[in-house]
């Protein structure tokens, strides 16, 4: 494949993937998409939950089996290596179009907040959490996780330098702060219906599974660093007196 194919092919997945994370924000909210999470035909429950958890399955699996290094090795014999992280985003995004349409509503409220300021309080919480998983990806360096890096370097014929252990910012206080942001926007909303819980029970059992075997990869990269590092700095909830300097 051409140079500029694959940096096309590259741009084009990451704005794809823009577009499927920007429409996360209103699928969750309820606001701004014409399809969020409680809406869609009504169908009975047991047929709405095997439907809704098949979808999160289905985005899981993809996420997490084409990020394990065994799974790159086998795929960059099909895919130029390049363009590997770009197709990873791009069937990202493919799962998360699929999970918003045929995602089944089941409208039944679990909670509903009243009070005017705890609503407004836990929709700052909701916006708070979309900066810290944005942030978070600059910090880990944005344009490697979404497959622009890699192109760029190949497009101009140098070399894609693999990242060191590194620890930035709130990667001091937690070692999963992307995953924390997502973590807040599941849960810190004031009004719950059962799919929605559905939606981020699923999400949340996902994050939990994908970042242990993300960090038994950092093991096998990082060694005793990263062990004595998950030592020291909890997962995904800040404690105050235990973070780490690196
Ligand atoms: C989608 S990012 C998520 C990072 C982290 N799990 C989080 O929630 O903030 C996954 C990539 O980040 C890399 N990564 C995670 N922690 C890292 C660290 N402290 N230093 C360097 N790379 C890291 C992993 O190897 C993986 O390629």
């Amino acid at each position: 494949m051409s140079r500029t194919l694959i940096a096309a092919y590259g741009a084009a997945s990451y704005f794809l993937f823009l577009g499927t994370f920007l429409y996360l924000i209103g699928f969750i909210a309820g606001i701004g998409v014409p399809k969020g999470v409680d809406d869609g035909p009504l169908v009975a429950w047991p047929l709405a939950l095997g439907v809704n958890l098949g979808l999160i399955a289905l985005f899981g699996v993809q996420h997490s089996v084409m990020a394990r290094p065994g799974f790159k090795r086998l795929w960059t014999r099909v895919v130029p290596p390049a363009a590997e992280r770009s197709t990873y985003v791009l069937l990202s995004s493919v799962a998360l179009i699929v999970l918003y349409l045929a995602w089944l509503p089941m409208p039944a409220q679990v909670w509903s907040v009243e009070a005017s300021w705890l609503r407004g309080l836990l929709w700052t919480l909701f916006g708070l959490g979309w900066a810290v998983a944005l942030v978070s990806t600059f910090l880990i360096d944005h344009f490697d996780l979404f497959g622009l890096r890699q192109v760029w370097h190949h497009w101009r014929g140098t070399e894609c330098p693999s990242h060191p252990f590194f620890t930035p910012a709130f990667y001091r206080w937690v070692r999963h702060p992307l995953m924390t942001g997502f973590l807040m926007v599941f849960w810190l909303v004031p009004d719950m219906t059962v799919g929605h819980l559905v939606f981020s029970a699923g999400m949340t059992a996902y994050i939990v599974v994908g970042t242990l075997y993300e960090e038994r990869d950092l093991i096998a990269a990082f060694g005793e660093r990263y062990r004595r590092y998950a030592a020291s700095v909890p997962r995904f909830i800040p404690m105050p007196g235990r973070r780490t300097g690196e």
